[in-house]
């Protein structure tokens, strides 16, 4: 198999290896299995544990790599970026005379409130890649007042309609099985009564986890609230509606 790999992932491209090396040891194992009938291999299980721990570290470091490379370009661009922003800037602000729809007023847009408008834009940029500002990365720290800080990460859990969230709530607690109904009517009762609490969920697949989640989570944007839903991997993420990794949404160190 030939690997294309971006340049800037040539330094994890040994995970990579380690990765291909163990997966065919697996497929090997496999199928000498099989050819012998046999139900039961030794060392087919560390294997694939090796083999999962490499291909979890390349991502993981893969990721990384990417995020740090997606900083670089910020830095070495700051002064188009600026240029871009102060254009869409002035684009919003030119008056149309006579256009009903016209709501914009011509403003003074001084080349210092552009600059603080891109700066600001930059380290929102840069807090949802590492959680960092400006001033970690020896760039200059924009104004901000602290009313209008603009939240990325809350706009975005709260971004939802709440009655469309209402109806996927309503339709699913209709389905919802006796078990699932159970789980259901606990947890709400819990957020309702301010509680805090840890629960653990486990089910064969298949047996309507995901379902619940997604009506849990319907039902608590459908108020408004804020839901977070988070899986350790990307791929498991996409399952939840608005589902991230842990470890983007909470910061994690990959160390
Ligand atoms: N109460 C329900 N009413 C109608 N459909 C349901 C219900 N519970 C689950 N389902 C459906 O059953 C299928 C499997 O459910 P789901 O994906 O939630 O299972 P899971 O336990 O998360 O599975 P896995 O562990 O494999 O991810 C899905 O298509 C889901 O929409």
């Amino acid at each position: 198999m030939t690997l294309e790999l971006h340049p800037v992932l040539l330094d994890v491209q040994e995970s990579l290896k380690e990765y291909h090396k163990y997966a065919k040891k697996i497929r090997c194992a496999y199928e000498f299995a099989a050819s012998q009938d046999l139900h039961f291999f030794t060392g087919l299980g560390n294997n694939l544990l090796q083999a999962r721990k490499f291909f979890q570290l390349y991502l993981v470091v893969a990721y990384a790599k990417i995020d740090s490379e997606r900083l670089q370009i910020l830095r070495k661009e700051q002064n188009r970026l600026r240029a871009d922003n102060y254009q869409n800037l002035k684009d919003t602000t030119v008056v149309r005379d006579g256009d009903p729809t016209n709501v914009a007023r011509q403003t003074d847009v001084t080349e210092e409130a552009a600059k603080n408008m891109a700066l600001i834009n930059l380290e929102d940029i840069i807090a949802s890649i590492d959680g960092t500002s400006l001033e970690n990365h020896s760039l200059p720290v924009p104004t901000r007042q602290a009313n209008k800080r603009k939240d990325k990460e809350y706009s975005r859990e709260t971004n939802y309609s709440c009655e469309d969230q209402g109806r996927i709530a309503d339709a699913n607690v209709q389905k919802l099985t006796p078990e699932q109904s159970v789980i259901y009517n606990d947890f709400t009762q819990k957020i309702q009564n301010g509680q805090s609490g840890l629960c653990f969920l486990d089910a064969p697949g298949g047996c309507g986890k995901t379902f619940l989640i997604e009506t849990i989570l319907a039902s608590q944007r459908a108020k408004g609230s804020i839901a977070i839903a988070t899986a350790s991997t990307g791929l498991a993420a996409t399952l939840l509606p608005g589902g991230r990794t842990v470890h983007s949404t909470y910061k994690y160190l990959l160390t």
